[in-house]
């Protein structure tokens, strides 16, 4: 089976996270932490600086790596990185993303997560 290797955002205000819902495609109605697939050649910090300034118009401080999660798909392998990461500049506009919250500890479970990041959630709680 193919594996992908992606990086995500876990971005981080006060004591809340943002998560997006994907707009488009297979998982469209899923929420997820924003990121995406590193390109050939670039660290995960740059893959990740990128997809969030395509993705939401916004610059983000990299601050640790929360945890590396491994979860098989039907049709693939996902390799995942989450970092936690602060705003430094934008506005988290929505280009891509139909939907956007942010989060609280408790609110969590309030939406529909990609099965793989439920990996996440379980250790944010
Ligand atoms: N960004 C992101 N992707 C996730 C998460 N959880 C999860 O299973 N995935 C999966 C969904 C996709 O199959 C893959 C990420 O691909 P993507 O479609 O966002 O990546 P991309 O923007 O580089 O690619 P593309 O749409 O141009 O093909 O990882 C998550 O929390 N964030």
């Amino acid at each position: 089976m193919k594996t992908i290797e992606v990086v995500a955002a876990i971005i981080r205000k006060e004591n809340k996270i943002f998560a997006t819902e994907r707009g488009y495609g297979d998982f469209k109605g899923k929420w997820e932490f924003p990121g995406g697939k590193m390109e050939a050649g670039e660290s995960r910090e740059e893959a990740l600086k990128r997809e969030i300034r395509e993705e939401l118009d916004t610059e983000i401080q990299i601050d640790k790596l929360l945890c590396t999660i491994e979860y098989d798909y039907e049709k693939f392998h996902l390799t995942m990185h989450c970092y936690f990461c602060q705003v430094i500049n934008g506005d988290l506009s929505l280009l891509e993303h139909q939907a956007s919250r942010w989060l609280t500890r408790d609110e969590l479970h309030q939406v529909d997560w990609l099965p793989a990041d439920l990996q996440i959630i379980e250790k944010l709680m």
